[in-house]
């Protein structure tokens, strides 16, 4: 596989067009959300880590999330910024894993993301400092009040809260089959530009 690139390719395309199609009929069950991916990194030492993030955009950019500058994913994205964000939707019995390299999106992104996002979350957003150890609950709540005061109106992003685009250089789509016999498919980017190969369940 190979460092991505800016890629006009049909088989890119494709690929995103079915991922979008995945999440649009995850949408219509009654999951609680639908747009929850696992997301997956390693730093330096080599331990990998995973936990949830919800997708907040899809297009030939990238997969985008949100998230704390400052948090253990993000340490780990600074030291090796490649990830693995894989969904599985219980009740369509499909998985898809993303798997690329990460950059961090503009400001100004940032910015425009932040300022849709309800007044309680945002309070989050500062409150928190994700990670962390926290002495107790009701220090966290403190600083929600403080919060709170201190931004009687509009609430600005945090400079340690924004965004990353994970850049694909493969996408994998499973469906579940008779007898495990699933159906494997793998986007993947080559020198060449991307291919797609079926593979062994
Ligand atoms: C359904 C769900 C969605 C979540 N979405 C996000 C998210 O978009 N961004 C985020 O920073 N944390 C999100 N979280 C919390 C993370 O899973 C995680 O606990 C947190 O980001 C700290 O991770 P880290 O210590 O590995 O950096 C979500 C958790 C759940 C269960
Ligand atoms: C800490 C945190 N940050 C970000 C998000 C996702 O973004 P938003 O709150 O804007 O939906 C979540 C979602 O659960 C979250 O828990």
């Amino acid at each position: 596989m190979n460092e991505p690139r800016s890629a006009s390719d049909d088989l890119y395309r494709e690929a995103l067009d079915r991922v979008k199609q995945a999440i649009e009929r995850a949408s219509q069950t009654d999951l609680y959300e639908p747009t929850a991916g696992v997301l997956a990194t390693a730093g330096n030492a080599g331990w990998p880590t995973a936990r949830t993030v919800l997708l907040k955009g899809l297009d030939e950019a990238g997969a985008l999330f949100y998230t704390n500058l400052c948090s253990r994913k993000a340490q780990q994205l600074s030291e090796n910024p490649r990830a693995s964000l894989c969904f599985f939707w219980q009740p369509l019995a499909e998985q898809v894993e993303i798997c690329g390299s990460v950059v961090r999106i503009s400001a100004a992104e940032a910015d425009e993301y932040w300022a849709e996002r309800p007044r309680d979350s945002q309070i989050g957003g500062w409150a928190s400092d994700q990670s962390q150890p926290l002495e107790s609950r009701r220090e966290l709540e403190e600083r929600a009040a403080e919060i709170e005061r201190r931004f009687p109106d509009r609430i600005p992003r945090p400079p340690h809260w924004s965004g990353y685009r994970l850049v694909p250089v493969s996408i994998e789509l499973w469906r579940a089959g008779e007898g495990r016999l699933h159906e494997r498919e793998r986007y993947e980017l080559h020198p060449e530009g991307w291919e797609r190969m079926l593979l062994n369940p």
